[in-house]
C-alpha cells in the first residue's frame, strides 16, 4: 500500500452508525469525508469537528445518497478537497416498519432508492475513482441481519438488505481484477434513532409502551446487550485495513448473537 494518507468517505454519517465509523476511521489515521442530507447539516459539521479533533482532517459533503449525480459529487469532491481517497463506506439507510400488506408502491420506490440504488452510486463512483488512480481500494456497505434473516414488520426494509448482500456479492466478482475488495456489515440491534423510530412503530402496531420492543429484542441477544455504533465501527476498521485484505464479497454479521449464519 502506498504510503500517502489514506481517505475514507462514510455516507448518512452525521450520526448514528455512520458517525461511529467515521470517528474510528479517523483514529485509524484516514482523512475522512461525510455525506448526509440538508437537514442533518448541523450535526454533520459537529461531526467533522470531532473528526478534527482527532488530529485528521475532514469535510463533509450535503449529498442525498440516492441521487447518483450527488453520490458522484460528493466522491469526486472527496478526492479532490482531501487529495487521496481509498475507502467508501455506503452506510445511509433508512427503515420502514409495517405489514406487507401496507407496503405502498411511493413506500417501496422510496426505500429502494436510499437503500439500494444508494449503495449502488456508491460502488460505481467509487470504483471508478479507484480505477482512475489505478491503486485499488475498498468498498463496505450497510446491510443487516435481516439481510440474511428477515424480520416480520421489516418485510420492505428486509428485502433491501438481501440486496445489499446481492449487490456485494456482484460487486466483488467485477472488482477483483480491479484490486478492489467489496464486503458488509451487518449488524443487529444498535441503540441509535433507527431504532427509537422501530420501537416506536412496532410498539404502536402491538398496543405495547415505548421501550418495550427493543427490550424484548435485547433480551433475546446471546451476549446480553444491545449493541452501539462502536461495536459496528471496530468490524469497519478491520474491513478497511490491511488485515482484511484477502476478503471480499462477504457480509459479515455483528449482532452479539441474533442470527447465527
Ligand atoms: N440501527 C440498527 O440497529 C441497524 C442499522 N443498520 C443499518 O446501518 C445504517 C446506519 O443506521 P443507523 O445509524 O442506525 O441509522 P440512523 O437513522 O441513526 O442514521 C442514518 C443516517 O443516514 C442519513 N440518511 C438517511 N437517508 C439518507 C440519504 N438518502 N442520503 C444521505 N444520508 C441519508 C440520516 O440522515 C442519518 O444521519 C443503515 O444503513 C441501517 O439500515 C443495519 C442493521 C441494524
Ligand atoms: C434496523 C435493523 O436492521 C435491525 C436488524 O434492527
Amino acid at each position: 500500500m502506498s504510503t500517502a494518507i489514506r481517505t475514507a468517505l462514510v455516507t448518512g454519517a452525521s450520526r448514528g452508525i455512520g458517525k461511529g465509523i467515521a470517528l474510528q476511521l479517523a483514529k485509524d489515521g484516514y482523512q475522512v469525508a461525510i455525506t448526509d442530507l440538508p437537514q442533518q447539516r448541523d450535526e454533520a459539521l459537529e461531526t467533522v469537528k470531532e473528526i478534527e479533533q482527532l488530529g485528521v482532517r475532514a469535510h463533509f459533503v450535503e449529498a442525498d445518497s440516492s441521487n447518483r449525480e450527488q453520490v458522484f459529487k460528493a466522491v469526486n469532491e472527496t478526492y479532490k478537497t482531501l487529495g487521496s481517497f481509498n475507502t467508501i463506506v455506503n452506510n445511509a439507510g433508512i427503515a420502514s416498519v409495517e405489514p406487507l400488506a401496507d407496503i405502498t408502491e411511493e413506500m417501496m420506490n422510496r426505500i429502494n432508492r436510499v437503500n439500494i440504488n444508494g449503495v449502488l452510486w456508491g460502488i460505481q463512483a467509487a470504483a471508478k475513482q479507484f480505477e482512475s488512480t489505478n491503486q485499488g481500494g475498498k468498498i463496505i456497505n450497510a446491510c443487516s441481519i435481516v439481510g440474511h434473516d428477515a424480520f416480520a414488520m421489516l418485510g420492505a426494509y428486509s428485502t433491501t438488505k438481501f440486496a445489499v448482500r446481492g449487490l456485494t456479492q456482484a460487486a466483488a466478482k467485477e472488482l477483483a481484477p480491479k484490486k478492489i475488495t467489496v464486503n458488509a456489515y451487518c449488524p443487529g440491534i444498535v441503540l441509535t434513532p433507527m431504532w427509537d423510530l422501530i420501537d416506536e412503530k412496532l410498539g404502536a402496531y402491538h398496543n405495547v409502551p415505548r421501550g418495550e420492543t427493543v427490550k424484548k429484542f435485547i433480551d433475546s441477544i446471546a451476549l446480553g446487550r444491545g449493541s452501539n455504533p462502536q461495536d459496528i465501527a471496530n468490524l469497519v476498521s478491520f474491513l478497511g485495513s490491511e488485515k482484511s485484505d484477502y476478503i471480499t464479497g462477504q457480509s459479515i454479521v455483528v449482532d452479539g448473537g441474533i442470527v447465527f449464519t
